[in-house]
């Protein structure tokens, strides 16, 4: 069943965008804000695997993860209620697109490349699409996939933001939206 006869209010919420802007913390904030559960895809995958990320990509390689990412996603955007960070790499794939544009509210969190770069250190070691590339690489890899990021329900800037700020701006901005579309 398609979700999209599913009441405004009950529709699962993704959020997407590169890696290290903030989809999994934001999540987890906007999942206890909201009072429902918080479904992080990287780590649904790892639990699979028994291993990390990092470690998926080494032993298995990229086309088994993102299958695997895939298969992830079509299942929990078909549920209710769910708070979805899916991996930044993700969204590349039209199957995920169709699968979240059509049953859930998508929200993009975009940051720029001069904010997102202060982020590097913490994140190169637990991403395995940022090792082996030099800072113009991952450049052009963060422009290259705003265009599919631009396909989205919502899109909001995280620059100089904390991710408190950000999770209450997402869950004012779903409340004004439900009164709009489904008032009580
Ligand atoms: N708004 C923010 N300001 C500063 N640091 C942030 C912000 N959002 C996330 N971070 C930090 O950036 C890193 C990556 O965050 P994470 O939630 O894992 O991103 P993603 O899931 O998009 O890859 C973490 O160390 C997190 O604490
Ligand atoms: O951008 C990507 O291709 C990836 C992003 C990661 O998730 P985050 O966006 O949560 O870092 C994770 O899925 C994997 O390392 C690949
Ligand atoms: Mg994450």
């Amino acid at each position: 069943m398609r979700l999209r006869e599913v009441p405004v209010r009950q529709q699962s919420i993704v959020l997407i965008g590169f890696m290290g802007v903030g989809k999994t913390t934001i999540g987890t904030l906007v999942a206890q804000k909201l009072y429902r559960s918080f479904v992080d895809i990287d780590e649904e995958i790892e639990k699979e695997f028994g291993m990390p990320t990092t470690d998926i990509f080494k032993v298995h390689g990229e086309t088994v993860f993102r299958e695997h990412e895939k298969k992830l996603i079509q299942f929990y955007c078909e549920q209710k209620l769910k708070i979805i960070s899916i991996g930044g790499g993700a969204f590349m794939q039209p199957e995920v697109r169709e699968a979240c544009l059509a049953n859930c509210t998508v929200f993009y969190l975009d940051v720029s490349w001069e904010q997102w770069k202060e982020r590097l250190d913490i994140l190169i070691d637990s991403r395995p699409i940022l090792q082996n590339r030099d800072l113009d690489e991952i450049e052009k890899l963060f422009y290259e996939r705003q265009g599919a990021y631009s396909l989205n329900h919502s899109t909001l800037s995280v620059n100089d933001q904390s991710p408190e700020q950000i999770a209450d701006h997402i869950v004012e901005s779903l409340k004004l939206a439900w009164d709009i579309y489904e008032p009580q």
